[in-house]
């Protein structure tokens, strides 16, 4: 038996999964936290490495020569700025840090969104990259001054199996100066909005190899594959076709699909993405998803599961109340300054079993609101696969296709982002990229009106508050 490892380093937490290379079983998994934060030193992801191989109990998987290929996903955008000894110059500021609105305004303004689309397929938001780059330049000049190589968060940990700097297309593509087109970092927009061009890793071909693990990790016959961002990671994982959607209740939200060609949004909403097989992922990103049912459930003094039974309680549309889930701002829509609101309060609603199924809905609505934006660029969205720590709650889940309009099908329960990885080392192990079977554990049909209903509720309060 030969066994693959795939990592997910994702805002919250780094998990890492050990699997079976022909069939794609889980042999065994391991996770370790990350701090709270929207910046954080990059050593601590690669102690919390460290912490999830030990807990997968790597070592001892079938025997330290039955892994063939270690592959890294996680979490995209973050600026991991290093100085000439490679150590970080500040903390890493991550994807839903919004410190760099103001920055990616103006970079937006100074060169059109046209452009940005012409440039990098992308249009500046506070989450990318080069606008944290920006930002850097602007306020912190002398770090800014000792920056040698910017890289991201997977290609750090890439660093600390291999010994080497490298990153694929997938990520790259997230960072606002790389074209997945044409495949070319646009190092001009480096120069003219960060005042200098740092070392960049070289950007690996998808089945490519970034290296050989290093024998402190303990796999000798491991190969290290180029690794990719989390969203891509996931699709490989789900072995995602052409024309499926996925949605992704995780830290972050995300709707997305893979594509043979790109989708160009000058308006910014859709980011076009590189996926991890050399095509294209168009997505669309929330910052507020899974944390918003998390902090709902601590401000009723509950777990999750006691949530989850509080929102399965509640009349289906929360008997009117409607909650705008921006907490920590919102990057779709673009609103980095939003707050949550709860509308539609009365005495006859205000119980703990409304405000429980209202942060369900809430999520659900920014979910939506991105199908709706998908569906506007000509994407179809027949059906759509339900993925992410949040797709575990029940409510959630039975609410989902009603609040969608469509289909929703719910794959076992599986970090599907680490799976891809492990896919993805696999791939790069032995040159065939594996077919891992997809299970589908629950599915959803619409149900009465009262999905439609929430709909208009939520978007007319959006509309309201927001403008939007
Ligand atoms: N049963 C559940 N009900 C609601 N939320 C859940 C449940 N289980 C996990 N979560 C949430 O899922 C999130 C973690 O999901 P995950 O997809 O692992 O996130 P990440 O984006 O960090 O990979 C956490 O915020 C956690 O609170
Ligand atoms: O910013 C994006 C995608 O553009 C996020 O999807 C991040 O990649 C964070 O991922 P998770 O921690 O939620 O997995």
């Amino acid at each position: 038996m030969r066994a693959v490892i795939g990592v997910d380093s994702s805002t919250q937490s780094c998990k890492v999964l050990a699997v079976d290379a022909e069939s794609g079983g889980i042999l065994s998994a391991g996770s370790a936290p990350h701090p709270d934060g929207t910046s954080i030193d990059p050593a601590l992801w690669t102690a919390a490495l460290e912490k999830a191989w030990l807990d997968a109990g790597i070592p001892a998987v079938a025997g330290n020569d039955a892994v063939i290929g270690v592959g890294v996903a996680a979490q995209q955008h973050g600026m991991v700025a290093l100085d000439q000894a490679n150590v970080p110059v500040l903390d890493a500021l991550l994807w839903n840090d919004t410190r760099s609105a103001e920055a990616a305004a103006a970079m937006r303004d100074e060169l059109g969104p046209e452009a940005w689309i012409e440039a990098s397929n992308v249009v500046p938001v506070a989450s990318f990259t080069l606008s944290k780059l920006a930002w850097l330049a602007r306020h912190e000049p002398a770090a800014a001054d000792a920056v040698a190589r910017v890289v991201l968060p997977h290609d750090w940990l890439n660093f600390q199996l291999s010994g080497s700097f490298s990153t694929d297309r997938s990520d790259a593509s997230g960072t606002a100066y790389f074209n997945a087109v044409t495949n070319e970092y646009r190092t001009d927009l480096l120069q003219r909005f960060f005042g200098r061009i740092p070392e960049l890793p070289p950007v690996l071909e998808p089945s490519g190899r970034a290296g050989f693990v290093l024998e402190k990790w303990g796999t000798p016959r491991a190969v290290l594959s180029a690794g990719a961002g989390d969203n891509a990671g996931a699709a490989l994982g789900l072995g995602l076709k052409p024309g499926e959607i996925v949605v992704s209740i995780g830290t972050s939200g995300t709707v997305f699909t893979t594509s043979e060609t790109p989708t160009h949004d000058p308006s910014g909403a859709v980011a076009g993405f590189a996926d991890a097989t050399g095509n294209h992922l168009p997505l669309l990103a929330m910052i507020n998803s899974a944390r918003v049912l998390a902090a709902s459930a601590g401000m009723l003094g509950v777990d999750l599961p006691a949530f989850d039974r509080l929102a399965q309680d509640a009349e289906p549309d929360a008997s009117g109340l409607t909650l705008l889930p921006y907490l920590d701002g919102e990057r779709t829509p673009n609103l980095p300054g939003a707050h949550g609101s709860l509308l539609g309060m009365s005495r006859a609603n205000m119980s703990a079993a409304n405000v429980a199924r209202a942060s369900v809905l809430g999520v659900l609505n920014s979910l939506a609101d991105a199908l709706e934006i998908m569906e506007s660029h000509g994407v179809r969205v027949d059906r759509v696969l339900l993925i992410g720590g949040g797709s575990k709650s029940r409510a959630l889940r039975q609410a989902a296709a009603s609040v969608f309009g469509v289909p929703v099908d719910v794959p076992a329960a599986r970090e599907y982002v680490a799976l891809g990885a492990a896919r993805q080392a696999a791939w790069a192990a032995t040159g065939e990229l594996p077919e891992w079977e997809r299970r589908i554990d629950e599915s959803f049909e619409p149900s009465g009106e009262w999905g439609s209903e929430v709909r208009g509720r939520y978007v007319a309060a959006r509309k309201a508050m927001y403008g939007v």
